[in-house]
């Protein structure tokens, strides 16, 4: 049996465009897309998560509203479950620090970068949702 992994990302959008950040090349999934969040730990709901990993990943708050996706995918290092949320900052601006890169795109560019292979559904409806 593989192990389940519960993770949250976040899809900040703000003036329009949302938030893509590119993964380390030292890391599971090495230089693909994802959005910016991490597993959720014992005892947290999916909004405490991501409340807390966008703090210690981007240095920003942010105002959490409804799900976008919530989609399983099999790695070989386990079962990712991602839940997305739509995200709105509150205080600050995203700052790179785990990651390698980032950058805001209009939802139709969206498909145009690497992703992480769990993000493809959210990705598929988000570049849907909005046509901008
Ligand atoms: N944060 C985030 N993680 C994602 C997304 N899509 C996706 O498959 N993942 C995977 C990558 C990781 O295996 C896991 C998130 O874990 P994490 O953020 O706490 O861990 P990590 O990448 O620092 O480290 P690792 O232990 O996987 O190397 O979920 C996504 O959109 N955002």
């Amino acid at each position: 049996m593989k192990k389940d992994i519960h993770v949250v990302g976040a899809v900040i959008i703000d003036n329009g465009r949302i938030l893509c950040a590119k993964r380390g090349m030292e890391k599971s999934l090495p230089g693909l897309w994802e959005f910016p969040g991490g597993k959720i730990e014992q005892g947290e709901t999916p909004q405490e998560s991501l409340r807390r990993e966008i703090q210690e990943e981007m240095h920003c708050e942010v105002e959490i509203g409804e799900q976008v996706e919530h989609t399983s995918y099999e790695y070989d290092f386990g079962i990712v479950h991602l839940q997305t949320y739509y995200c709105k900052l509150t205080k600050g601006t995203p700052v790179l620090t785990e990651h390698t890169e980032i950058k805001w795109l209009a939802a139709h560019e969206l498909p145009s970068l690497d992703w992480a292979p769990a993000d493809i559904p959210a990705i598929e409806k988000l570049a849907a949702t909005f046509v901008n």
